[in-house]
């Protein structure tokens, strides 16, 4: 099949590598030079300290002709993406960010056939080729339009659940997306303030204490009610994430933009409808966007 991948930063360059062995890439990039590296030099996968090079077509033009598109900005990029892909014909569109900041706009976008995934992969881009896989996980993924629910172009991407990429469908949007920004929620700011790695908010007695009351806030605002499962969740994924520094930690070190405000600004949205105090969302909401004006 073809398919069309938006965005080749770290989770689009790892996408192409590994839905090239099956199919057709073209991978859209942002800039021209990185269209023009990659159709001369291949993209480069290192997993393990094995380097891999694949041959794929990258393109800067921005016209979609693919069936399927897997849209990989970040939350800050995705308004002009979505703009774009309003006025495509219809055809099936799935979106990889973190957080929540692109559910308002999906409304808009309903003549598409729209998939919501979460990603449990590490990656990180290092140049504008070459990607590393730093740690395997699975990909999620959910109808948001109910009435699509046979839809034979994501059928195929499912792959073997043993595989270094699997594919997993759920039932429920809604629910995959909350349990991924409970964890986002909380480990993402808490690490970037302290400026600690991921397992040491379970292994401070102070900062387990700041990481549950951010929890219950969270979890409160969501109106999620599988709290114990989803506490013991939070400090599993800082248990067998603790040497790694959140996604959110190394923006900040790296001096760029945050996704702070599809994760905690999102929650303050959402708060206003419960009337629940969140002080220590509002907090670390106020904190990282500070930071990010220091870096600027
Ligand atoms: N990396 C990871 O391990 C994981 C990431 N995620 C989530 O996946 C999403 C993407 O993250 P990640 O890949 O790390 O982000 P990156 O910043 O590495 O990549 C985003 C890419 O999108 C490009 N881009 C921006 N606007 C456009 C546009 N209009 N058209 C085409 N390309 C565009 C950027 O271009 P340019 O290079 O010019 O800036 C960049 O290459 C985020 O929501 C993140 O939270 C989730 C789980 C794991
Ligand atoms: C799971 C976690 C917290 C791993 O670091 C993550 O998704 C991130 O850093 O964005």
């Amino acid at each position: 099949m073809d398919i069309g991948i938006i965005g080749a930063g770290s989770l689009g360059l790892l996408y192409s590598y590994y839905l090239c062995k099956n199919h057709t890439i073209t991978l859209y990039t942002n800039r021209k030079a990185q269209a023009d590296q990659i159709n001369t030099n291949g993209l480069l996968m290192i997993k393990d300290g094995i380097h891999t090079r694949v041959m794929i077509n990258a393109d800067s033009t921005r016209n979609y002709k693919e069936e399927l598109l897997i849209v990989t900005v970040k939350q800050y990029d995705i308004a002009s993406v979505i703009a774009e892909i309003n006025n495509l014909s219809p055809r099936t569109i799935l979106f990889l960010q973190n957080g929540m900041g692109h559910l308002p706009y999906l409304s808009a976008l309903l003549k598409h056939h729209i998939i919501l995934g979460i990603v449990e992969h590490g990656a990180l881009r290092l140049d504008d080729h070459t990607v590393q896989h730093t740690g395997v996980g699975t990909t999620k993924i959910a109808y948001y339009n109910r009435d699509n629910s046979q839809n034979t172009l994501i059928e195929q991407l499912e792959t073997n659940r043993q595989s270094l990429f699997s594919i997993e469908m759920k039932d429920d949007w809604r629910e995959m997306l909350a349990e991924k920004l409970v964890v986002n929620a909380t480990i993402n700011p808490l690490t970037s303030i302290l400026r600690v790695r991921n397992g040491e908010l379970i292994e401070n007695d102070h900062f387990i204490k700041l990481l549950k009351a951010l929890f219950i806030e969270v979890i409160q605002v969501l109106g999620l009610s599988n709290k114990e499962l989803l506490w013991e969740h939070v400090q599993n994924i800082c248990k067998t994430t603790a040497q790694n520094q959140s996604s959110m930690y190394k923006d900040i070190q790296n001096g760029h933009q945050t996704e702070i405000d599809s994760i905690l600004g999102y929650l303050i949205q959402q708060a206003t409808n419960t009337q629940k105090p969140i002080p220590h969302i509002t907090f670390l909401y106020h904190a990282i966007k500070g930071i990010e004006v220091g870096n600027d």
